[in-house]
């Protein structure tokens, strides 16, 4: 079994290093601007791209991938809504199990329809407790998973789920307020989630401002997902890249 991704994550964190994944949604790629993001993602030294999306409509997700892979060497991990959206161009895939939810589907059921296929593609598995967080509204994700999402002021709910995921064996936390998420995930909730694991902490949804990346990096997170505000104002993207960069300049020389 391949670990090369998933070692990524280790020691990156091993080192106390922070690092930043881009979300690109195919639906909402800017066919104009695309190439731009690329480049972008290259000259900031951007340390993940996810792709997927809760739903896939477009046809351009392949070319996406492609486009990733032929002009970057930044690994792609596949952020897949369900097992229709497998692809065996990615670096790896990001195999998610909904355990803030009680919806058998997302917890097991879509991995079971998945996992011949990732075991003949060979394809690096990434297993991953994904938490779905109350934003205020309702997310598309928690919508089409039909999952009631972890209540935004309980720390200790998200804190025992991220237990319970790395006790199960799970080697990444995913936290998600949702995309486009008005309300980030809150510190105390990252804390708490951060002392009760070893394993790596990702944080997403809502982080649209240099601001909110340096709360979550400063709570703990250990990678942190910026999708929407990338979509909405590419230039986001440096912004962000330099918050990281200087958090970890900062931190490491502490
Ligand atoms: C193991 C495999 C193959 C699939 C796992 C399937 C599971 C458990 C999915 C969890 C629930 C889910 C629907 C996740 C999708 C998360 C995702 C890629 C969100 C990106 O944002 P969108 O929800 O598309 O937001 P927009 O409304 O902004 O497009
Ligand atoms: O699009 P945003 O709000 O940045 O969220 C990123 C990701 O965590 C969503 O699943
Ligand atoms: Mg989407």
């Amino acid at each position: 079994m391949q670990r090369n991704l998933l070692n990524k994550f280790y020691e990156l964190k091993a080192q106390g290093k922070k690092a930043f994944a881009v979300l690109i949604d195919p639906d909402k790629v800017n066919e104009d601007s695309f190439s731009h993001l690329i480049d972008l993602s290259k000259q900031e030294s951007v340390d993940f791209f996810f792709v997927g999306g809760s739903l896939i409509t477009s046809h351009i997700m392949e070319e996406v991938i492609s486009q990733l892979k032929k002009h970057t060497d930044i690994p792609v991990l596949l952020f897949p809504g369900n097992s229709l959206h497998l692809n065996n161009k990615v670096d790896g895939v990001l195999f998610l199990s909904l355990i803030s939810g009680r919806n058998p589907d997302y917890l097991i059921g879509q991995q079971i329809i998945s996992a011949p296929i990732l075991k003949r593609s060979g394809i690096e598995v990434l297993a991953t407790g994904y938490m779905i967080v109350d934003s205020g509204q309702q997310t598309t994700v928690s919508y089409i998973s039909n999952t009631t999402p972890i209540p935004h002021d309980k720390p200790s709910v998200a804190a025992c789920t991220a237990m319970a995921g790395e006790m199960l064996g799970l080697k990444l936390i995913y936290m998600d307020a949702g995309s486009g998420a008005k309300k980030t995930i809150s510190q105390a909730m990252i804390k708490a989630v951060q002392k009760s694991v070893d394993i790596p902490v990702i944080v997403g949804g809502g982080i649209n401002t240099s601001q909110k990346a340096k709360e979550a990096l400063q709570a703990g997170a250990d990678v942190i997902v910026v999708g929407n505000g990338i979509e909405e104002r590419l230039s986001l993207l440096k912004e962000i890249a330099e918050t990281v960069r200087v958090y970890n300049e900062v931190n490491l020389l502490a």
